[in-house]
């Protein structure tokens, strides 16, 4: 127990079923996120959580089963609902995104422009708000290609939050970082919780990043919630498989001449 059943629920995902053709890739998801809560995904390549993430958004519909946004289903609305939903809720994709031929600070007000704000004085304002926040005040100017990877991504956060969401969803936002310029982004992403008040949903393969950020941990397996808990619980399980994801074992060994194959 986590403390936070108490909290409203934001996003409501029940019997989440979703299959490409033969494939079964989700296979009944029942999942609550709390209002205010960072909630990590967890899981081995494959199963699922890239897709879940794109269901909460509406980016897919499912196969059958119900996803609900501030107790709305969103399942199965049309584009222009979808439009209304989508300005709660902010995404950080994994390759962060931006449009290489805008400035950061185009790239940021294009969010806005989608969102349908017009006012230039009130974008301007917004994107200097927003940078100042992933600490890249004064940054307008610069043009992604000057920018280094953590840049990069805190740039993408700050679009992906200008719009002021009541939820944000990272997909692996450490990807391709080093672990100091992740420990930035995990800052980020408790500032935007606690002082921002927004919610976050997290996919990532961060150990260490998910014992720093997690209020509770969601671990999807083939498709289906394998298990879910605290991060003092994950840490404390028995559980081989969860045993073996946290500590990073294959379960080869380290002994080269037993673990290569033959050669
Ligand atoms: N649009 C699609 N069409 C067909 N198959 C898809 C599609 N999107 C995802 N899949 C398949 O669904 C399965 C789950 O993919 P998903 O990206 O959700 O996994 P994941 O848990 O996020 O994995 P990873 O940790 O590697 O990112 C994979 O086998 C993937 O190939």
């Amino acid at each position: 127990m986590s403390g936070l059943e108490q909290k409203p629920v934001i996003i409501k995902v029940r019997d989440l079923h979703q299959r490409f053709g033969e494939h079964h890739v989700l296979k009944g998801v029942d999942l609550d996120v709390y209002q205010g809560e960072t909630l990590v995904l967890l899981g081995t390549s494959g199963g699922g959580k890239s897709v879940l993430m794109k269901h909460m958004l509406g980016l897919m519909q499912p196969w059958k089963g119900t996803v609900e946004v501030d107790g709305v289903d969103i399942s199965r609305m049309n584009e222009r609902q979808l439009a209304a939903v989508r300005t709660k809720m902010g995404m950080l994709f994994q390759n962060g995104a931006l449009f290489d031929s805008m400035s950061v600070g185009g790239n940021i007000a294009f969010a806005m422009q989608e969102a349908g704000v017009k006012d230039q004085d009130e974008m301007d304002r917004r994107v200097a708000e927003v940078l100042e926040i992933v600490n890249l005040g004064g940054q307008q100017e610069k043009m992604p290609s000057d920018l280094s990877g953590g840049m990069r991504k805190r740039v993408a956060l700050a679009r992906a939050i200008v719009t002021h969401p009541a939820c944000v969803l990272y997909d692996e936002p450490h990807a391709g970082l080093d672990p100091v310029t992740a420990d930035t982004i995990d800052h980020l992403i408790k500032c935007l919780q606690h002082t921002h008040k927004m919610t976050n949903v997290v996919v990532t393969h961060e150990m260490r990043s998910v014992f720093r950020i997690a209020d509770r941990v969601v671990y999807m397996k083939k498709g289906e919630v394998y298990w879910q808990g605290t991060p003092a619980e994950l840490e404390a399980s028995e559980d081989a498989e969860l045993k073996a994801f946290v500590t990073g074992d294959s379960g080869l060994g380290w002994d080269q001449e037993k673990s290569c194959p033959a050669g």
